[in-house]
């Protein structure tokens, strides 16, 4: 007899404490579920490499952890890349002139150029708000909402150690469309999107993408990379590869230090040309010993070939063998020199003074 002449029946209480059971078990399974998960597989967001319960988002100002830059800079291109293959895909190019060079080339601008832009800068800019960040482009959409989703590649993990260093000390150089000209001509081998980061205007990473190969390669000078030299190069008789349309008097110079045999190999884009001094996997690439270029150049153009080159232990310098510091004005004026795993002094001492080349010339 139950208190207050209240009975119980044995069934009763046995539907109670099942039901009872059941409510408990539906809340419990789920979260039993996650954390048995999470003992198992570790934190997603541990995993992709941002901390437990963090949503892509701007990170902390003050100080920027070069492997996340290197990650977010991989992505940037990436993304970057996808517009820039979406609008040549649609053949709605909307191409513009944007103005004409010194030399007097024009400079063209299409929606590759412009969509390409909107999401490289604003996924860099929104999530690391205190860097400095330069881009080829005009910059023109404010509202748009792109991270880095937190994630590090597997490839960087292994090879890239966390490494913090002063906001104020980065510069990052965009460019969210390189061989823009042959962009334009369907020349669809020479394209590429490039993110560089400078560190007290030295280049430090360096990544470039190729959106129809889906190539990507990077650098982290001190790092590691994904890419590497040839094992061997023609320093004697160099294959010498140059502009196709900004080409300025560079064969004639070319010929003039290595003989008029030397072969040389026009093409478009800084970037594409960095990749034919080194070992890419791309059926596409032509592969060249020396890369020179004697016209003035932007630094978006030429940063992170520098950087990637400066990784593998090549060089990329002015014509006079000059360092090139990637801060302040946006403009390299005394032409470039690159190479790799060939004696990159004794090619500046070989090549004639630019000055003079132009005058004999003329
Ligand atoms: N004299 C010059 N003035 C301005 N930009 C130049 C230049 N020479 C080359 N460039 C830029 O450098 C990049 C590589 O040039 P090239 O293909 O001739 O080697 C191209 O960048 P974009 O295509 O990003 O504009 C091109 O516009
Ligand atoms: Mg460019």
């Amino acid at each position: 007899m139950a208190p207050m002449g209240i009975r119980l029946s044995p069934l009763g209480v046995a539907v109670f404490c099942l039901l009872g059971l059941g409510v408990l078990y539906h809340l419990y399974s789920g979260f039993l579920a996650g954390r048995l998960a999470l003992f198992v597989l570790g934190d997603p967001a541990e995993r992709a490499g941002g901390g437990p319960d963090v949503p892509p988002g701007p990170l902390p100002e003050g100080t920027v952890d070069l492997r996340e830059l290197l990650a977010a800079s991989v992505l940037a291109a990436v993304k970057g890349g996808e517009e820039v293959k979406r609008v040549r895909e649609s053949n709605v190019l909307n191409e513009k002139a944007k103005g004409k060079t010194r030399e007097g080339a024009e400079e063209k601008m299409t929606s590759g150029d412009v969509l390409s832009n909107r999401k490289m800068f604003y996924l860099l800019k929104n999530t690391f708000p205190s860097v400095q960040i330069n881009t080829e482009e005009h910059v023109d959409a404010p509202d748009e909402i792109i991270f880095w989703d937190r994630s590090i590649p597997e490839d960087i993990k292994e090879k890239i150690q966390p490494k913090k260093v002063p906001a104020e000390s980065v510069t990052v150089w965009i460019d969210p469309l390189d061989a823009t000209h042959e962009y334009t001509e369907d020349l669809r081998q020479y394209v590429t999107t490039m993110v560089c980061v400078a560190v007290n205007g030295e280049p430090v990473i360096g990544v470039i993408h190729k959106p129809f190969s889906a190539y990507t390669a990077w650098a982290m000078v001190d790092g590691g990379s994904n890419v590497k030299a040839r094992s061997s190069y023609s320093e004697r008789t160099p294959r010498i590869i140059v502009s196709r349309s900004h080409a300025g008097k560079v064969e004639q110079i070319a010929r003039q230090t290595f003989g008029n045999k030397t072969v040389i190999i026009p093409a478009g884009g800084a970037g594409y040309k960095v990749l034919a001094l080194l070992d890419v996997p791309d059926k596409k690439q032509e592969k060249a010993d020396v890369y020179i270029h004697v016209t003035y150049i932007k630094k978006w153009d030429i940063c992170a070939g520098n950087a990637v080159l400066k990784a593998l232990g090549g060089h990329m310098t002015t014509l006079t063998g000059e360092e090139i510091s990637y801060t302040g004005s946006d403009g390299n004026e005394g032409g470039l020199l690159a190479s790799i795993n060939v004696d990159h002094q004794a090619l500046v001492d070989k090549l004639p003074d630019l000055e003079k080349a132009s005058h004999k010339q003329t």
